[in-house]
């Protein structure tokens, strides 16, 4: 696996390619990381990831300063998952100026549940993701569900701007217990790890509801985030949303749930397609 530190390098590594396929990430890789990696590799000629961690898209009392940066391992599950090659600029060689000129997201997506909660991400996510693809110049990008309205975000960029790139949106994967991999579980202690299993619960409870013919979803809504708050947790939104544009939904339409919460000091995010 050959590492790019620099924009140059990478460029000159790539020159050969016609078709890179490209797994952005912040690093701390676990198996849905390493998952985007193996459905990368035959959709291209070389397969790239990247290792970034994006300052722009953290408030400031968010964890930027204590995400988990654990580079040899990360190394060592690229090189045995059979990436190509490994971009990991350092901010001076991806921002060498201040970032002023940044990629602002539709409001009517970028605007609301991350969004609303976190001011400024999605702004953060398309001004990195754009500077990844140019510097990647990808022809496939893989992004995963479990962030679902950022693999929607980036999917609407990508449109409206007419980028050259398939977007790929691959299945979350999930422990055993069906908690969603993310680096950010490394952050709960033991009992909060046995108990963060529930949001995902939450999310099968709602869509429960609803194939048992439950139709006021504000009341499903309401009833899953008593249930969690009973529990200890701190919910952000749980909602059903229809999954064209994430809008409240209408009778019929294909919906999807949710879910951002805080159990002790660890935001997690997790969301659920409902069938039928
Ligand atoms: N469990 C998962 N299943 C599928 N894709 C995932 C999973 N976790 C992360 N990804 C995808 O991997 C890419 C890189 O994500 P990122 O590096 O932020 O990891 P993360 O585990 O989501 O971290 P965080 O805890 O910070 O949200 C994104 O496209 C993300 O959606
Ligand atoms: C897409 C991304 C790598 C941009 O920093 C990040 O938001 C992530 O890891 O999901
Ligand atoms: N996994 C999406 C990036 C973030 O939450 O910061």
């Amino acid at each position: 696996m050959h590492i790019a530190r620099t924009i140059e390098d990478l460029r000159e590594h790539l020159a050969a390619y016609r078709r890179p396929a490209f797994v952005p990430t912040m690093g701390n890789l676990h198996d849905g990381h390493l998952d985007l990696v193996s459905k990368a590799k035959p959709l291209g000629d070389v397969t790239v990831a990247s290792i970034f961690v994006n300052r722009l898209q953290f408030l400031p009392h968010e964890d930027f300063d204590t995400y988990p940066r654990t580079w040899d391992s990360d190394c060592e599950k690229l090189r045995a998952a059979g990436c190509d090659v490994l971009f990991a600029p350092d901010e001076k060689v991806l921002y060498p100026e201040p970032q002023t000129f940044k990629v602002h997201p539709d409001p009517a997506l970028g605007d609301i549940l991350e969004g609303h909660f976190r001011p400024g991400f999605f702004t953060g996510v398309c001004t990195v993701v754009m500077k990844l693809f140019c510097c990647v110049q990808p022809r496939v990008a893989m992004f995963g569900k479990k962030d679902y309205q950022q693999l929607m975000v980036i999917r609407q960029m990508v449109r409206q701007f007419a980028l050259p790139i398939e977007i790929v949106g691959v299945k979350t994967t999930r422990a055993d217990d069906g908690l969603a991999l993310s680096s950010r579980n490394g952050y709960l202690s033991e009992a909060e790890r046995a108990e963060a299993v529930q949001l995902s619960q939450a999310l099968r409870a709602m869509a429960e509801a609803v194939r048992s013919g439950e139709r006021d979803f504000a009341a499903i809504e309401a009833r899953g985030m008593a249930a969690l708050r009973e529990r200890g947790w701190q919910p952000d939104y749980l909602v059903l949303r229809r999954r064209s544009d994430l809008q409240a939904p209408a009778a019929g339409e294909a919906l999807v749930a949710l879910a951002a919460a805080r159990l002790g000091g660890t935001r997690l995010i997790d969301n659920l397609e409902i069938d039928g």
